[in-house]
């Protein structure tokens, strides 16, 4: 898994370079004092997943491969939706040369319900990990293709002696050996190809029998409706995040109610 992401990943360094600058990661646990405690985004997840399917419901008003998604993008007003549509947790994107977001989309969204928040960006260093919870972020995501294995374990670290809780994220079978080696225990598979930009929920059901025992199973991207959750709950997912069809949509809570119920 490379190209694009290699791009993404290599612009990440030196915005993180620069952004270092102003201010130490002893500067930003200092300012993670006044956020409120993390939120448990796992535990969320799990308690929903027990009981039916649990979404993390994402905050993207632009991408790579579909550009601006969300003309009208106001993510409080849209976090409220997710909330009362039946989201277990939400995703907000912070990366702005590529996604357009930004870590105030992150602040606002988060203030504006109750539900825990994972911050959606290109973690390549533990600075960016203080920063999360800086911003109030309950998670972060680990991209195992991004990391080798000795900085994939030093992020984790990093967020769980913060309390975040770490969604890590494989795209095919060398990814998923290497995910299992980590403590963490909330796998996502992405089903975008990174190199095409196409989506395949049988990538889902191709790694779902390869995670490790006790795995919270994340099935991402390219989830459109709610016979999309069936599909991918026989391979054993009950646990789904989904962005671009969900904020395609006029009335985002009707939406995210129908992708989940199916009504
Ligand atoms: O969304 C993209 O085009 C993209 C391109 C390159 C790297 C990552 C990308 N997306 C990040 C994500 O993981 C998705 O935003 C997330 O899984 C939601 O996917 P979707 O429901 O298809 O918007």
């Amino acid at each position: 898994m490379a190209d694009k992401l290699t791009e993404i990943c290599d612009t990440k360094r030196e915005e993180v370079a620069a952004r270092k600058g102003f201010a130490t990661i002893a500067d930003l646990d200092d300012r993670a004092t006044q956020e409120s405690a993390p939120r448990g985004f796992e535990a969320a997840l799990r308690s929903r997943a027990a009981n039916g399917f649990a979404l993390i419901a994402e905050i993207k008003k632009a991408s790579p491969s579909k550009g601006l998604i969300r003309p009208d993008f106001r993510p409080a007003e849209h976090a409220v939706a997710y909330e009362r549509g039946g989201a277990a947790c939400l995703s907000v994107l912070t990366d702005a040369p590529y996604f357009q977001g930004h870590e105030d989309y992150l602040m606002d969204a988060r203030a504006a319900c109750r539900l825990p928040v994972i911050r959606k960006d290109f973690m390549v260093d533990t600075w960016q990990v203080a920063e999360a919870r800086a911003m109030g972020a309950d998670a972060i995501l680990i991209i195992v293709a991004a990391l080798d294995d000795v900085l994939m374990a030093e992020i984790e670290a990093a967020a769980l002696e913060r309390g975040m809780d770490c969604l890590v994220e494989v795209h095919d079978e060398a990814e998923m050996d290497r995910a299992s080696r980590l403590k963490s225990r909330l796998i996502g598979v992405n089903n975008r190809d990174l190199k095409r930009f196409v989506t395949d929920l049988g990538t889902t059901e191709r790694l779902a029998p390869l995670a490790p025992d006790g795995t919270l199973l994340v099935s991402e991207s390219g989830i459109n409706s709610h016979a999309d959750l069936q599909r991918l709950s026989r391979c054993g997912a009950r646990t789904f995040l989904v962005g671009e069809s969900l904020m395609r949509q006029p009335d985002v809570e009707l939406a995210t109610r129908a992708l989940l119920t199916g009504i």
